[in-house]
């Protein structure tokens, strides 16, 4: 495949508007389409007699490529199709062109995630095409709506494989990067591979009050009770969660990154650790990783100017830090709105999954670790860490104890704001890199402990 092609495919892809609007609200017309679409662009992958393709909830796709070994343990890849919308407004060239110029793919969905599904099919359709068997099994699963919790795509492809039996060595997912100026003092780029996520929890306050004329208003209506309930919880924060271990983790490995006195400071976490949780709590970024957050995301209320409302009601997304449950959070929550008038429903919540292992006996993340290693040969350093997003994975903890969360792409603060922002982009180099660190990364899974000898050229 000549590099014009390479990119092609991914202007295709991004040219698809697979937008997931909101629970239950897909475009079917869009996923349909881009069903067609992979099978066009990647047909080796579909006539491969050892790769079995299936569709499981209309939209998604899984691929069971049969490896030679069978006393291996296969893998999964995941990634998804689906989007979030985009509205034209504000975008340097419209975000369903996939234009290529000066170097970018533009449009939504270039890091989030049509990158990935594009890139391992890509690196699957480049090994096939050079005849490659692999040695262990693996499956790739693309979901079609992980933007909206991945209950008809991830949860039924992970409900099918465990109704075969299949247990999995490792998944690798969307999730982290190769961190580039997040920290400042830190110029060097560091690669992060989340072993856990947060936990998540939609939370629909109501208030109830009797409706009646405006013009002789009560001392307190629906909406000003619920305003005062959401303010409080937004300026109450969560407790801080830094002790809890896995963030020390992360900074110790980072910490001889660091000029004096960072450096020091870092590597004694067990004097300087309050004033380091404490810094962190200033950026917004760095305090979704010590604490679980609070976002008011949605408010609604009232129904003419001159009637006092019935109903209030606010929508509320927490982000629960891995050292707590939701369990725990919602307590918390209940206590500082302290409001008999306000009702609490439970929309939607799931619990921090489990840590997975990052250790030298901890198959997946040493693939990881090695092809990184190799890729980017000027990444020093490697981390496990926390992934702040939620991501398809999360179906899977049936499946296996090993998940990380890793995109082969350097992120700095500007592309991160584009994900779910505007001008989402990646460069065309960033993509055939991310191809080549797949293409590589097969090919080392097919060890059994020692590293392979393999291609590297693509
Ligand atoms: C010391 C280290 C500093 C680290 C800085 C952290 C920078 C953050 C980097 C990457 C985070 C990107 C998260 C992307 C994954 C999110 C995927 C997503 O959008 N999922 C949805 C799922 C939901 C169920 C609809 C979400 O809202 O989370
Ligand atoms: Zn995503
Ligand atoms: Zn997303």
């Amino acid at each position: 495949m000549d590099r014009k092609s390479c990119t092609g495919v991914v202007t295709g892809a991004i040219h698809i508007p697979t937008v997931s609007f909101g629970p239950k609200e897909l475009n079917t017309t869009a996923l349909a389409e881009f069903g067609e679409y992979i099978h066009s662009v990647f047909p080796t992958v579909f006539k491969t007699s050892f790769v079995q393709h299936e569709v499981i909830g209309e939209y998604s796709h899984l691929f069971t490529v049969q490896g030679s070994d069978p006393s291996l343990q296969p893998y999964m890849l995941l990634a998804h199709s689906d989007v979030v919308p985009a509205p034209d407004e504000g975008w340097e060239v419209p975000p369903f062109s996939g234009l290529e110029r000066d170097g970018f793919i533009h449009g939504r969905g270039t890091l989030d995630n049509k990158n990935s599904v594009m890139a391992i099919l890509q690196a699957l359709e480049l090994l096939l095409l050079r005849n490659y068997i692999p040695r262990r099994s693996f499956f790739i699963a693309l979901g079609h709506d992980e933007e909206i919790s991945g209950h008809n795509g991830a949860q039924k492809i992970s409900a099918l494989l465990q109704a075969r039996g299949v247990q999995l060595a490792f998944i690798v997912d969307e999730g982290n990067f190769i961190l580039d100026g997040f920290i400042p003092n830190l110029k060097k780029p560091f690669a992060i591979i989340a072993v856990t996520e947060k936990g998540a929890i939609d939370l629909m306050l109501q208030v109830n009050m009797t409706p009646g004329h405006s013009s002789a208003p009560p001392k307190e209506t629906s909406i000003g009770i619920l305003a005062a309930a959401v303010s409080r919880l937004e300026q109450t924060p969560m407790p801080n969660m830094f002790g809890s271990g896995l963030l020390k983790m992360t900074l110790q490995e980072l910490a001889h990154e660091f000029p004096f006195p960072t450096n020091i400071i870092l590597s004694n976490l067990w004097l300087f650790g309050p004033l380091v949780s404490r810094l962190m709590e200033r950026n917004y970024i760095t305090n979704a990783l010590v604490t679980t957050t609070t976002a008011l995301t949605m408010f609604n209320a009232g129904v003419k100017v001159n009637v006092i409302p019935p109903v209030a009601q606010a929508i509320i997304n927490f982000r629960v830090d891995p050292a707590q449950t939701v369990q725990e959070v919602l307590e918390l929550v209940k206590n500082i709105v302290a409001d008999s008038r306000v009702q609490f429903h439970v929309l939607s919540a799931i619990d921090p999954p489990p840590v997975s292992p990052s250790d030298h006996q901890a198959l997946g993340y040493q693939l990881l670790r090695q092809t990184i290693r190799s890729v980017f040969p000027e990444v020093n350093i490697v981390a496990p860490g926390i992934c702040i997003g939620n991501t398809d994975s999360r179906h899977y903890t049936n499946l296996t104890t090993g998940i990380y969360r890793f995109n082969p792409l350097y992120l700095n603060p500007q592309s991160f704001r584009s994900i779910h922002g505007i001008n989402e982009k990646i460069s065309v180099r960033a993509y055939e890199t991310q191809v080549k660190f797949i293409f590589e990364f097969i090919q080392n899974a097919d060890t059994d402990q020692e590293p392979v000898p393999h291609l590297h050229e693509l």
